[in-house]
């Protein structure tokens, strides 16, 4: 599956072309590269820059037009108007994710006049429009300083710009991007990351032309997209006096896998609600899923019960499960292929029932926990998945506790990935035929 991306060179590696093509990559697609110009610049500003010319930029996209299908287009910066005129017409009939590009993440412009005019004549029509919040003043003239700013903005683009839909992104301001499509609005919360920042509106159209390309629908895109930008920033890496927002390509890879691999599964998991109900333990259930490197990720706030069924608090973060992601680190020292755990509320049935399907079952007691093991490391939840491994001298799918005071009975459920767990959780809820 292809995409197809215009964009200009950014000599600093961090937006731009380089940055698409990482992003298009790590999602698993085949980027088609098509350079609209170059830029001089670095992460302390944009020095200048050079369209180049027209009929290069026409030659480069039909070439790869006449050989490749093309699933989405991503289009970033263009610079003039004499670019935007081609790429609109070599584009036209594509799914097209537009980020109007004018200027640098610091203010440096990007574009001329003349290139702004034919943006809102030629490519914005028809598009899917991914502005952040300068861009949206400046393409509809109207000051934006809030979230109801950013709607009213998406929705000039869509009902008086012509766009097929508009993301204005909020990094300006509280972090809530607003997608206007279809006539209706859909906000996207967001947090402060703690990392570098330029780069990202390219990444994140890149994403969206990515995922839309894999069939996703519109508001779930940018759903996704933006997580996969936060994820970028969260595990960027230092390069000189800046930080990298987009990390290197095999560990984002992986960590985007893990990301929404656990996202995936909670969401079947969602399914099973009202079955695992009573199964959630008082203190929540919580799923975890380890990168290769050991980085755990886990439900913010836990499962907890929501009437007849269950419901996620949050979503799915780095380190949103310490007790997991303790009980996961200390069996991966023992059985580094599994990645995966959930923890369930004790019964008895559940455990009997776990060892008529076959599943290996071991336990700890705390009350077995020799008095300086707290001190020593890591507390009762290393020790204890310790001791129940070398109780079976073999891999565990089951460990259980009985708790002591205080702490509730629990019974913990690995596996290689969150597939796993959930069809040995699936096995145990599995109510026997003619019973239902
Ligand atoms: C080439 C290029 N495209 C986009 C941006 C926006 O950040 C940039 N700084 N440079």
């Amino acid at each position: 599956m292809a995409v197809l991306i215009i964009a200009g060179l950014d000599t600093g590696g961090g937006a731009g072309i380089a940055a698409d093509i990482k992003t298009v990559s790590a999602l698993g697609l085949h980027p088609l590269p098509i350079l609209s110009a170059v830029t001089y610049q670095n992460p302390d500003g944009v020095r200048g820059y050079h369209v180049l010319p027209p009929e290069l930029i026409r030659g480069e996209i039909r070439a790869v037009k006449d050989f490749f299908e093309i699933e989405a287009v991503k289009i970033g910066m263009l610079g003039n108007g004499e670019a935007v005129r081609i790429v609109a017409e070599e584009t036209g009939g594509l799914l097209r994710v537009l980020d109007p590009v004018l200027a640098s993440s610091i203010g440096h412009p990007l574009i001329d006049l003349e290139g702004i005019e034919t943006l809102k004549d030629l490519l914005i029509p028809g598009s899917i429009v991914t502005p952040n919040v300068p861009e949206a003043e400046k393409l509809t003239g109207m000051k934006v300083s809030s979230v109801e700013g950013m709607k009213k903005a998406a929705r000039i683009l869509v009902e008086e710009f012509g766009a097929k839909a508009a993301v204005v992104n909020g990094g300006h301001l509280d972090y809530t991007d607003v997608l206007y499509w279809n006539g209706e609005f859909y906000e996207f919360r967001g947090e402060m990351i703690e990392g570098f920042t330029h780069g990202t509106g390219c990444a994140f159209s890149s994403a969206l032309a990515s995922l839309l390309a894999k069939g996703m629908e519109l508001p779930e895109a940018v759903e996704e997209a933006k997580r996969f930008v936060e994820t970028a920033i969260r595990f960027s890496s230092r390069e000189g006096k800046c930080i990298n927002p987009l990390a290197p390509l095999e560990i984002d890879v992986e960590r985007w896998r893990t990301y929404s691999g656990l996202k995936n599964e909670v969401k079947r998991l969602m399914k099973m609600g009202e079955l695992l109900n009573p199964l959630v333990p008082e203190v929540g259930t919580n799923f975890a899923y380890a990168t290769p490197q050991g980085e755990v990720f886990a439900v913010n706030g836990r499962i907890v019960r929501y009437g007849k069924t269950i419901k996620p608090v949050g979503p799915v973060e780095l380190n949103a499960s310490d007790h997991l992601k303790r009980a996961l680190l200390k069996f991966r020292e023992f059985y580094p292929e599994v990645r995966a755990v959930i923890n369930l509320r004790y019964s008895r049935e559940l455990i009997e029932r776990a060892e008529k399907l076959g599943l290996m079952v071991s336990f700890y007691d705390r009350r077995e926990e020799p008095g300086d093991v707290k001190a020593r490391e890591g507390g009762t939840i290393p020790w204890g998945i310790e001791t129940a491994i070398r109780r079976v001298g073999d891999r565990p799918d089951v460990i259980y506790h009985l708790g002591d005071w205080g702490k509730e009975p629990m019974v913990l459920i690995f596996g290689e990935n969150p597939l796993k767990v959930l069809e040995k959780v699936k096995g145990l809820l599995d109510v026997p035929r003619g019973q239902s």
